[in-house]
């Protein structure tokens, strides 16, 4: 990897701002930050970035949203792109809202070169990933959005996923990836599992309550729902446009893979082990997710210790915002940024709170934390490429 093409490269081709006043300014405004404005330029994703990016799987939606994302990344450039139907086709032709992007063809997994790749988004099946990471070179960074690397007990993958692990030997160096959690652990690491989409939006909350013993740990029920791009960009009989909208749906009641996952985290707060009530629900949306939390505070405990908690937990967080009392997440509030809205209610019930928290399932539940992580793990500040605003309307 080399970081003086980035530097004499900083505002080079593709940029719009030839003017060397201009830059200069910007250079000196921007003295000690690594976020620049250039990103209002797609065709930025070029080798000449610091990093070398290959994003496998960009003809899916996390994919696709890796791509997005990294046009506003001043380091990171993507060098390789892979899909398995739509193996050479463009980005631009499968995704026309990627059309401007200046990016080489996606090509099937078994014909990528990583020559020139530094880091790798995996964004496949669960399933398929264990084997196609097992294969890459030693060399690379990875983070895998898939779910086949977040459980550290092989059984336990074994019994929810259906089917054998494949590579155990890896397990043993993936670092769990989330981030505000786990950001020591994900410095120094080759391989992060990035969490699913509802174990984000239920963590995030709920570990810091737990590590301060301000909850109980039975009765833990949480309720939650995603927008329908959860499940893919595959065509499948039950993401009909006609089978989604003007209704809902639970599903995987009691048996949904993200029960262990959810497990896992909250235990390892706990340092014992957690049980939790999970059931999903389809919405008709695209993009967001909301799971609200009922749960038991520890005796004596009160819905204000709970809110202070969070806010100590969070306020130097940039991407978990705790909202002022009262003010209900709206997932509409996180819509294609990178934040996590928090909040916490009194239930009528003596003793009881409900927790809100809203994510947007293709950034902070996906996308956007791993490029966070990768963040991290490059040494480059956590937010870097990740500013957007939510999108609203
Ligand atoms: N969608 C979401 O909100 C979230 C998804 N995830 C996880 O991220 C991963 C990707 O999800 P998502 O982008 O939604 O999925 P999509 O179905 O939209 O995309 C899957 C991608 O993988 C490629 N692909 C499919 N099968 C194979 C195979 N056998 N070998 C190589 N490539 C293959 C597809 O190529 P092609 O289209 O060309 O056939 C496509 O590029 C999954 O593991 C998912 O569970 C995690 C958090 C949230
Ligand atoms: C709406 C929908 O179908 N959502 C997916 C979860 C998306 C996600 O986070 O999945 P991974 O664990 O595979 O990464 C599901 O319920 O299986």
């Amino acid at each position: 990897m080399s970081t003086a093409s980035f530097t004499s490269n900083f505002f080079g081709t593709g940029c719009f701002w030839k003017d060397e006043s201009r830059i200069s300014t910007v250079k000196k405004q921007n003295e000690g930050k690594v976020f620049v404005k250039c990103a209002v330029n797609t065709k930025t994703q070029k080798t000449e970035k610091a990093v070398r990016i290959g994003v496998l799987g960009a003809s899916g939606y996390t994919g696709s949203e890796i791509v997005r994302l990294l046009a506003n990344h001043p380091h990171f450039g993507i060098t390789l792109m892979t899909a398995d139907r739509k193996a050479g086709q463009s980005i631009g032709s499968v995704f026309p809202h990627l059309v401007t992007q200046d990016l080489p063809d996606m090509v099937a997994i078994k014909d990528a070169n990583f020559s020139d790749v530094d880091a790798v988004f995996c964004c496949l099946p669960h399933g398929t990933t264990q084997e196609i990471i097992k294969a890459l070179p030693r060399s690379l960074k990875i983070v895998d959005l898939s779910a086949d690397f977040r459980l550290r007990d092989i059984s336990e993958y074994e019994e929810w996923y259906g089917q054998a692990h494949r590579a155990p030997d890896l397990q043993k160096e993936v670092v769990y990836g989330l981030t505000e959690v786990l950001r020591e652990e994900i410095k120094s690491a080759r391989l992060v599992a990035n969490p699913g989409c509802y174990p984000t939006s239920i963590q995030l909350p709920l570990v810091p309550l737990i590590k301060a013993n301000l909850i109980e740990y039975r009765n833990i029920i949480i309720d939650a729902k995603s927008g329908v791009s959860g499940a893919g960009r595959g065509a499948k009989e039950a993401n009909l446009y006609t089978e989604i909208a003007e209704g809902i749906y639970s599903y995987g009641i009691t048996k949904h893979r993200h029960v262990p996952e959810i497990e896992q985290g909250l235990s390892d707060a706990a340092n014992s082990k957690i049980t939790v009530s999970f059931t999903p629900h389809l919405m008709p949306m695209i993009r967001g997710m909301q799971s609200t939390i009922y749960l038991e505070m520890a005796p004596g405990v009160t819905i204000e210790d709970l809110y202070q908690q969070l806010k100590i937990s969070y306020e130097d967080e940039e991407f978990v915002v705790l909202l002022e009392r009262g003010v209900v997440p709206r997932t509409h509030n996180v819509r294609g940024s990178n934040y996590c809205f928090i909040n916490v209610f009194p239930d009528r019930i003596p003793g009881r709170a409900i927790i809100t928290s809203v994510i947007d399932n293709l950034v902070k539940g996906a996308s956007g934390q791993a490029l966070q992580n990768l963040n991290v793990m490059m040494g480059y500040p956590e937010n870097t490429g990740l500013l957007y605003q939510p999108l609203f309307p």
